[in-house]
C-alpha cells in the first residue's frame, strides 16, 4: 500500500500540497478544523449573492497560481489585462492612471510615469530616480530585511506625495503593511518582481468567479477524484513522531500517517509540531498579524463603469465592481477593500457608512445621487503576517527538524509576500519535500 500523508490545514497552501500528493500517488488525508475549506480565500453567500470574504486580485507575475487554475480547469475565472492599467481616482474628480507602454522592461513604465497625472512633474522625476535605485537591490539580501520600505524611500528622494500617489497604492496593497513599516527585502521583491524586472509582470488579474467557484471547490473535486480524504470539522491538536510514523490527536480520536504537511497559520503550527521541529511559538508570535477590512455597498444603479480603480488622498484605497461576479441582477455591487486595516478594523458599522459613503461620493459622482440598497463589512483580523523588519529571518522553511513533518503557508520562507502565489509555492515545496524523503531522497 502507498504510504499515507496527513495535511494540516484546507488553505491554498494544503489544497495545493494535498493536489501534488494525491497526484503522486500517496494516500492523502486532509484535516480542516472549518466547517469550510479555503481558508483565508472564501466566500458565502448573503441575501441571495456571492460574496467573498475580502477582494483577491492577481498579478501576471503570479504563476504557481495561475498554473493551479489550469490545472483545477478554471483558468478562465480570471479576467487578466492585456496590459498593465492602473485607473486611478482622486476626490477632486480629476482621473489619472498609471499604465505601462509595449516597451521591454525596464522602460515599460517610463511613459507611464512620465505622463502620470497625480503628480507633479517633479515628482515624477523623483520617482523614476528611485525606481531606477530599487531596481539594483537584490531582495534576498538579509540586510534590506532589517530596514523599513519607508526610511529607503525617504533616503532616495521621495516625499508624502510621491508616497501617496504611487508608492503606498502598491506596497499597501501588495504587502498589507504601510511603506513605513514594510520589511525593504519585501517590497523590493514586490516592485522588482512585479514593476520593474519584466514588462508583462504588473498586469492584473481580477477574479470573474467567487473564490469558491474559482479554486476551493475546485480543489476539493481535484482531491475527492484522486480517492483523496477531505475532512472539515477536523481540528488537529498536536502532531508526535511515533517511531518511523506520525501520530495526529484531533478532539475525539487519533491517526497516523508517513509523513504529514502542517499547513496551518504560524500560532498553530508553532502549537501542533513537536518542540524538535524547530518553529516556536515565539518565533510565530514575531511574524504578527495585519488586517484587511472590505467594505461592500450595492447602489440601485451603476455609478461607474470601471471594472476597479485605486484612490488617493482618500480613506479608500481601491474600488472594484462585484456586479457580475457576486451574481447582482440589477444596480452595482462595489467593494471597498482597505488593506493595513488596523485604524477600520473595530470602526462602529455606523461610522464606516458614513465615511465610506461619502467617500465614494467624491470620488465617483454618479455615486453622490445614487441611493444605495446594501451595506456591510467584511472584517479579516489576521488576514496576513505583519511584513516588517525582521519577518523574513523569522519565516520557516519547509523542512523542519523532524524528517517526514514539513510546514507549508503563505508566511513560510517562500520569498514571496504573504499571498496566494506565496500560499500555493510553499505547498508545491512541502509536497516535493515530502515526496522526496519517503521515496529515501532529501534529507533537508
Ligand atoms: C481579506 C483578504 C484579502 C487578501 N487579498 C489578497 C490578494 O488580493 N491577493 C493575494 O494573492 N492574496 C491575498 N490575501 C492573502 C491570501 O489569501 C493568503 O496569503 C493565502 O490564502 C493563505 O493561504 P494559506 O493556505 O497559507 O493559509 P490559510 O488560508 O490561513 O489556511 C490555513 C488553514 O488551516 C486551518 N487550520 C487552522 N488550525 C487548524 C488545525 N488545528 N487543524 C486543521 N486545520 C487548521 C484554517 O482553518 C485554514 O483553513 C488576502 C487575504 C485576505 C484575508
Amino acid at each position: 500500500m502507498s504510504p499515507h500523508v496527513a495535511v494540516v490545514g484546507g488553505g491554498l497552501a494544503g489544497l495545493t500540497a494535498a493536489c501534488d500528493l494525491a497526484d503522486a500517488g500517496l494516500r492523502v488525508t486532509l484535516l480542516e478544523s472549518r466547517a469550510r475549506l479555503g481558508g483565508a480565500t472564501f466566500s458565502f453567500r448573503r441575501d441571495g449573492i456571492a460574496v467573498d470574504n475580502g477582494q483577491h486580485v492577481v498579478l501576471r507575475c503570479c504563476t504557481e497560481y495561475q498554473a493551479l487554475l489550469r490545472r483545477l480547469g478554471t483558468a478562465d475565472g480570471i479576467a487578466m489585462q492585456d496590459r498593465f492599467r492602473m485607473p486611478i481616482l482622486t476626490p477632486d474628480g480629476a482621473a489619472a492612471e498609471l499604465a505601462r507602454s509595449a516597451a521591454p522592461a525596464p522602460l515599460h513604465l517610463a511613459t507611464g510615469i512620465a505622463r502620470y497625472g497625480a503628480l507633479s512633474v517633479a515628482d515624477r522625476l523623483r520617482v523614476l530616480r528611485a525606481a531606477v535605485a530599487l531596481r539594483g537591490l537584490d531582495p534576498t539580501d538579509p540586510a534590506l530585511d532589517e530596514q523599513t520600505f519607508g526610511d529607503w524611500l525617504a533616503r532616495h528622494g521621495q516625499n508624502d506625495a510621491t508616497l501617496g500617489a504611487l508608492w503606498n497604492l502598491i506596497a499597501v496593497a501588495a504587502l498589507n503593511c504601510d511603506a513605513a513599516e514594510a520589511s525593504l527585502a519585501l517590497a523590493a521583491m514586490v516592485f522588482r518582481t512585479a514593476l520593474l524586472d519584466r514588462a508583462d509582470a504588473a498586469d492584473i488579474g481580477v477574479p470573474r468567479l467567487p473564490l469558491e467557484d474559482l479554486h476551493v471547490r475546485p480543489a476539493e473535486k481535484y482531491l475527492l477524484d484522486r480517492d483523496a480524504q477531505v475532512r472539515t470539522r477536523s481540528a488537529v491538536r498536536s502532531v508526535e513522531r511515533d517511531h518511523d510514523r506520525f501520530r495526529l490527536l484531533l478532539d475525539s480520536e487519533e491517526l497516523t500517517a508517513d509523513a504529514v504537511v502542517v499547513a496551518v497559520p504560524p500560532d498553530t503550527a508553532a502549537k501542533v509540531c513537536p518542540s524538535q521541529a524547530g518553529f516556536s511559538t515565539r518565533q510565530a508570535g514575531g511574524l504578527g498579524a495585519a488586517p484587511i477590512v472590505n467594505v461592500h455597498v450595492i447602489y440601485e444603479r451603476p455609478v461607474t463603469d470601471l471594472p476597479f480603480a485605486a484612490a488617493v488622498s482618500s480613506p479608500v484605497q481601491w474600488i472594484f465592481d462585484r456586479t457580475d461576479v457576486a451574481g447582482v441582477a440589477s444596480g452595482q455591487y462595489l467593494a471597498i477593500s482597505l488593506s493595513a486595516a488596523h485604524s477600520w478594523l473595530d470602526t462602529p458599522m455606523p461610522k464606516l457608512r458614513e465615511v465610506f459613503l461619502a467617500e465614494l461620493a467624491r470620488l465617483l459622482p454618479a455615486a453622490a445621487t445614487t441611493p444605495h440598497s446594501r451595506f456591510f463589512v467584511t472584517r479579516e483580523r489576521r488576514a496576513t503576517f505583519r511584513q516588517g523588519p525582521g519577518s523574513g529571518r523569522l519565516r520557516p522553511p519547509a523542512a523542519t527538524g523532524i524528517r517526514g513533518l514539513t510546514l507549508a503557508g503563505s508566511w513560510t520562507a517562500t520569498g514571496w509576500p504573504d499571498t496566494m502565489e506565496g500560499a500555493v509555492r510553499s505547498g508545491h515545496r512541502a509536497a516535493d519535500l515530502v515526496t522526496a524523503q519517503l521515496a529515501g531522497g532529501a534529507r533537508s
